[in-house]
């Protein structure tokens, strides 16, 4: 494989400077063990470890290499000396800067960030155009897919299930603004085609979306072969069970890169801070900030912007709700990882409610 085919370009050559005469290489991470990394490079595929300094200088744990990371490794000189098709073994000394990062917070461990996939281009947020289908879930996708800077594209799949599809893209289209949306059915293949702007070589890009909604399928489909195991049956014995030991760094026929992680897949809401969910509210973030109190909860403070376009129409009451349930879910999640936060999130309740009995003493009585 050439480095451009594994996603190489200016920026992370210009990274590597400082590594670039003393005999490293430039490998990506195609899947991370407890213990070592399996890497590709253009040597071919290299079984590598973290050298001692690294761990020791590395200040947390999200520094570390992860599946999609681009690496300064030096190979091992028995690997030097072996001939073609000896297994390579390398060590690995630094991790070069990252484009674009999915990550959450490390459960058990409130200040550690767990860190899933690096490096992706562009996210394809997979709903199943079946009783999967749903607008509020396909706004929290395009929350988690902004926060890690990845260009999110919403894929419908199942399009041979829905009476009509095109309808129910429409309504998408209704919600996602930017972000492009395709329809298609990974099953049959119908609509593959549509992905091709996104699948160019050295791309990367990463698969979210609940279970069920088809990405084993879609990968399959891409890969043109068997590379999972897909069905009802396997799907129920597999839930929540992820045993793998196949790369999660895959090159697709056509050039592209394709990242599938189990941390990937159980993305809930993690990772994805108030600004995140903002954006993809764009509405609601422009009206809260007309609200006469900056720290307005929009319940019923006078003078709240978002309390009056509710009552004269111009905010839709589902994205309104939609919007609330998102900001409440993504404290709640916050929250349940990180002590510190939760006092903070206590302690600013603590002072609203002060401050509106302060705001009533003043104006008197609100209703
Ligand atoms: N009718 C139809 N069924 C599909 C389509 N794509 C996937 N399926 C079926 O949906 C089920 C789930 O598909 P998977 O590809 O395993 O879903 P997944 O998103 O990988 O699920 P997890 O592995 O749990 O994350 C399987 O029974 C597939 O055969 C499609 O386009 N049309
Ligand atoms: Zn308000």
């Amino acid at each position: 494989m050439t480095l451009s085919s594994l996603g190489w370009d200016d920026f992370f050559a210009g990274a590597f400077q400082p590594f670039a005469s003393e005999n490293f290489l430039p490998a990506r991470v195609a899947l991370e063990h407890k213990h070592a990394c399996v890497l590709l490079s253009a040597r071919g595929e290299i079984t590598a470890t973290c050298t001692g300094r690294l761990l020791h200088e590395t200040a947390t744990r999200a520094a570390l290499p992860a599946v999609g990371d681009w690496v300064a490794v030096r190979l091992r000189p028995e690997s030097l000396a072996s001939g073609a098709g000896v297994a390579l073994v390398g060590d690995i000394h630094a991790v070069l800067p990252r484009r674009t990062a999915f990550t959450r917070r490390a459960v058990g461990d409130a200040d550690a960030e767990q860190v899933l996939a690096t490096n992706v281009d562009t996210v394809f947020l997979v709903t199943g155009l079946d009783r999967d289908f749903n607008l509020r879930r396909i706004e929290r996708y395009l929350a988690v897919a902004r926060a890690s800077e990845a260009q999110p594209v919403v894929v419908l799949n199942k399009s041979d299930l829905h009476p009509d599809a095109r309808g129910a893209e429409a309504e998408v289209r209704r919600i996602t603004r930017t972000a492009p949306v395709v329809t298609l059915s990974a099953a049959r293949g119908d609509g593959i085609a549509a992905l091709a702007p996104w699948l160019v070589p050295g791309a990367t890009v990463a698969l979210l979306g609940s279970s069920g909604a088809g990405k084993s399928t879609l990968i399959n489909r891409l890969l043109g072969k068997q590379r999972q195991d897909t069905g009802p049956l396997s799907h129920a014995m597999n839930k929540g069970r992820h045993t793998t030991t196949h790369r999660e760094l895959l090159a697709l026929p056509g050039g592209a890169l394709v990242i599938d992680t189990p941390g990937l897949r159980e993305l809930q809401l993690w990772g994805v801070d108030e600004s995140a969910v903002a954006e993809t509210f764009p509405e609601v973030a422009a009206l809260a900030a007309e609200c006469r109190f900056p720290d307005c909860t929009h319940q019923r403070e006078p003078g709240c912007a978002v309390r009056a376009a509710l009552d004269d129409g111009t905010l839709d009451p589902t994205r309104w709700a939609s919007y609330e349930k998102l900001q409440r879910e993504q404290a709640y999640a916050a929250r349940r990882v990180d002590p510190v936060l939760a006092r903070a999130e206590r302690d600013r309740w603590k002072k609203i409610y002060q401050g509106q009995r302060a705001r009533e003493r003043i104006e008197g009585r609100w209703e």
